[in-house]
């Protein structure tokens, strides 16, 4: 198991346990190794709380000196507009993702339609490389198991089985 790996196993278990959905993310020192911080999505108590937000807070709220920092974000899935736009204004340099948005969409996650990819694209002079993929089975599997528990326990319909029964 390489670096990226095991540090992708983290994100996973740290998704397995969120309460809300199985978004889980870490940010390490690039050099040292050290894991900075942690967060999961805590959406239920405020519609913007992805995992991506929370760990970059919980960074922010640490106190340690970032200036000089290679910072390497961890997350299950490929960062939301939202998640991306914050990432750069955090000054983090790499992100390792695990399913794709195309992915959460396929398997029926409302997302919004804009790459993480595109938001780097788009914002000319701001540093930021990703790499997908990691672990990716095991980080499809999470978001498959959760949206299958949705659909069980309420009426929530995958947004691709809605979209077909309109059509
Ligand atoms: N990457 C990511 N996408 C989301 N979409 C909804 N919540 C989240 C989250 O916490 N992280």
């Amino acid at each position: 198991m390489n670096d990226h790996e095991l540090y992708m196993r983290r994100a996973i278990a740290l998704a397995a346990n969120a309460p809300d959905l199985p978004f889980g993310a870490l940010i390490v020192d690039g050099d040292s190794g050290t894991i900075l911080s942690e967060g999961w999505n805590k959406t239920s108590l405020n519609p913007m709380w992805h995992g991506e937000i929370d760990a970059i807070n919980g960074l922010a709220a640490s106190g340690v000196v970032l200036e000089g920092k290679c910072l390497v974000l961890y997350t299950t899935a490929e960062p939301c507009p939202m998640c991306q736009a914050a990432i750069l204004w955090s000054g983090i340099e790499t992100v390792v993702f695990g399913t794709s948005i195309r992915s959460l969409q396929r398997l029926g996650w409302r997302q919004i339609d804009i790459l993480a990819e595109e938001v780097i694209r788009r914002s000319p002079g701001w540093n930021c490389t990703l790499f997908g993929g990691v672990l990716e089975r095991d980080c499809d599997a999470l978001f498959q198991k959760a949206m299958l528990q949705r659909v069980l326990s309420s009426d929530v319909v995958p947004i691709e089985s809605s979209r077909e029964s309109v059509e």
